[in-house]
């Protein structure tokens, strides 16, 4: 890495590809052929050439003049061709417009591309048309173009060399590109580093040849310590996805820029220690615990995405008290529990748990005994947060009786009636079923005792959590014949992953019906939660917002003007006033300041104007009781 102190080297930038996220050449062939019956083929062919040219398979001259005469372009095109690049400069080379405004006289443009494009898209970012060095069109009396002129040395084989020699950079030079062509300069001994720049296209041949490999422009600022937008690359954000969450997610994650590493399973507390090193988000569902001793190796954690509405496998506290911040799908999956659950009462009242089996072995077993009809029958539902609430209006719909027991007021929905006491909603209740969270205060919350209370053939629904219920107890009103059946949907031990076998004493009761948490396993569910769960995480590291944060205090913020300071603290006396008296001491001006506290951490964030220096940064670090610091640019 170079000295800081020293002067910027000359940065040699590609155009097509690196500065842009496109080929200039293919988007005039497709602004071009537009209405043409073979568009979409000679565009094709066009891009297929670029590639071989870019790869290094076919020279550069023979590429240029192949597509050249297959374009059919007229200048009348380049206009629209200027803008739409214009909307297709790299993200990352957008957001760092101001480094190249500063930096204009260190950066050369150096393309195979074409002048007329070249010069108006780097224009906005302050580099002037004698620093872009690249070929021209040549035109007939018509303005069609009719290929490049022969006397640029930009248009033969080797010239991105043949131009550095003519410009004779005095100093280190430093090549950004994407394609065989620019890596030929570091080759020839022209340039000191070669950095291979895949954020648009990765070329194996060319990222073989590099120095360094750059995702983003982000990277190569923070790797030289020059000033960026951002306070860290995107690219260095580690996500490790546990438990198969749909697809969307790491998509979602690799879009924001991120590195995603997935692991199908569970792992259990050791195998994710050796794991969760150098993470800073993790996304789990249910299976994964996440005790004190990961949080403690887990040495650069920023979040945690449960891809579920449960968050009991997660100490949330220890979680907290490291700053490390929690988010939830609490109601991505809601409907499809609620789904189930109407189907598994409507199917133990007809006693198909038994009757399937039976005839799948060819047993007919024509009986009517012990079933009945769910209409106008009563339903007690216990818990009634988001599940418990959407289920009794579907239940009432189908003309049940709903009767409700939850620990908090609730708002009554329909014609559902509350129960004084839980005794009261068991003693009526012909089907009882549990939604209540998992909380550990709720381990062996329902069991012998409450069974007992249970009308005699009352069926049993957990589609909570596991361990809520007393197991034997269940299995025991089972096989007495106290309850006519059960439906259970989670365990208190399940597998960590399908290979490994399930294990319960409710295997082989009468009308049991049970499934492998898949309670909230849907399509729908499952790409909810996916697109619901990184939103959150990625708003919390791009904004520090923390709304519907599982344990952080929420904290929902204006949009950001400025730098914004990101401060985590144990809640203790005097750490706001600390900060800013810091900020005060090196005269930084506060533009907004946020502050919410719960018992045992303090989020504070303050957004400052631009001027600062990196003594206030490093100031702020030290501030007593801080647990986690960061700036957002
Ligand atoms: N089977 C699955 O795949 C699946 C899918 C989603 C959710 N869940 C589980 O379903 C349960 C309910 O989810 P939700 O989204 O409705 O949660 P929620 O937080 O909205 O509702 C839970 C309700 O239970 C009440 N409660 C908690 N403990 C209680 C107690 N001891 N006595 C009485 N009431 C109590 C709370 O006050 C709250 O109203 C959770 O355990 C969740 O983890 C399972
Ligand atoms: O998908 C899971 O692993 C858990 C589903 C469910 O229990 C939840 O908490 O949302």
């Amino acid at each position: 890495m170079p000295n800081a102190a020293a002067p910027l080297p000359y940065l040699v930038f590609d155009f097509d590809s690196t500065f842009t996220q496109v080929e200039g050449l293919d988007e005039l062939a497709d602004i071009a052929l537009q209405g043409h019956p073979d568009q979409a083929k000679v565009v094709g062919q066009i891009k297929a050439l670029t590639d071989q040219g870019m790869a290094g398979e076919i020279g550069f001259q023979e590429s240029l003049a192949k597509r050249l005469a297959l374009l059919g372009a007229n200048e009348r095109h380049l206009a629209p061709l200027i803008a739409r690049l214009k909307t297709k400069v790299s993200e990352s080379i957008r957001r760092n417009g101001n480094f190249f405004r500063q930096f204009a006289d260190r950066i050369y443009v150096v393309s195979s591309g074409f002048r007329e494009f070249i010069e108006p898209v780097v224009a906005e970012f302050g580099i002037p048309a004698s620093h872009v060095l690249a070929n021209t069109f040549t035109f007939d009396a018509a303005g069609n173009i009719t290929g490049c002129d022969p006397a640029n040395v930009l248009s033969r084989d080797g010239g991105k060399i043949r131009q550095l020699v003519l410009l004779d950079l005095n100093g280190p030079v430093y090549v950004l590109g994407d394609g065989y062509t620019d890596y030929q300069i570091r080759e020839a001994g022209l340039a000191h580093r070669f950095y291979a720049y895949t954020e648009n296209v990765s070329r194996p041949s060319v990222v073989a040849h590099a120095d360094e490999v750059l995702p983003t422009f982000d990277e190569f600022l923070y790797q030289l310590r020059l000033p960026m937008t951002l306070s860290y690359p995107k690219n260095r954000i580690k996500v490790l996805l546990l438990e198969n969450p749909d697809a969307r997610a790491a998509e979602l994650f690799r879009l924001e820029g991120y590195q995603v590493e997935e692991v199908k399973g569970g792992l259990d507390e050791d195998e994710l220690i050796q794991r969760i090193e150098g993470v800073s988000l993790l996304g789990i569902r249910s299976k994964t615990q996440v005790t004190q001793r990961v949080l403690d190796a887990a040495n650069r954690l920023i979040g945690i995405g449960a891809f579920c509405i449960g968050t009991n496998q997660i100490d949330l506290t220890a979680a907290m008290k490291k700053g490390v911040a929690v988010f939830n799908a609490p109601f991505s999956n809601t409907r499809s529990v609620v789904e189930l659950t109407l189907a598994e009462l409507i199917v133990l009242a007809r006693r198909i748990p038994e009757k399937n089996p039976k005839m799948h072995a060819g047993e007919w077993d024509k009986s009517a005994s012990g079933s009945f009809e769910i209409r106008g029958k009563t339903l007690g539902i216990v818990g009634y947060g988001n599940i418990g609430s959407q289920l009794s209006v579907v239940a009432e719909a189908v003309g049940m009786k709903v009767m409700y027991y939850d620990m908090a007021e609730k708002l009554q929905l329909g014609n559902a009636v509350k129960a004084r006491a839980l005794d009261e909603l068991l003693e009526q209740s012909d089907v009882v079923t549990l939604h209540i969270d998992g909380r550990p205060e709720n381990e062996n919350f329902f069991g012998a005792a409450e069974f007992a209370r249970m009308k005699k053939g009352a069926l049993f629904i957990n589609n909570a959590r596991g361990h809520v219920v007393d197991v034997p107890a269940l299995a025991a009103a089972l096989r007495s014949g106290h309850l006519g059946g059960a439906a259970v949907d989670v365990f208190p031990y399940e597998p960590k992953t399908n290979n490994e076998s399930f294990e319960n004493e409710l295997r082989g009761l009468p009308n049991v019906l049970l499934t492998p948490h898949i309670g909230g396993s849907t399509a729908e569910a499952q790409r909810n939660i996916a697109e619901f769960v990184p939103e959150r995480l990625m708003q919390y590291i791009n904004t520090g917002n923390t709304q519907q944060s599982v344990n952080f205090p929420n904290i929902q913020l204006p949009t950001q003007q400025a730098h914004r300071l990101i401060h985590i603290h144990a809640n203790v006396p005097g750490v706001l006033a600390n900060i800013n008296n810091v900020l005060a001491r090196h005269h930084v001006n506060i533009l907004g300041q946020y502050l919410k506290t719960n018992e045992h951490i303090g989020y504070v964030i303050t957004d400052i104007n631009r001027e600062y220096d990196h003594e206030v940064i490093q100031a702020l670090r030290e501030v007593e009781h801080t647990i986690k610091f960061r700036v957002l640019y």
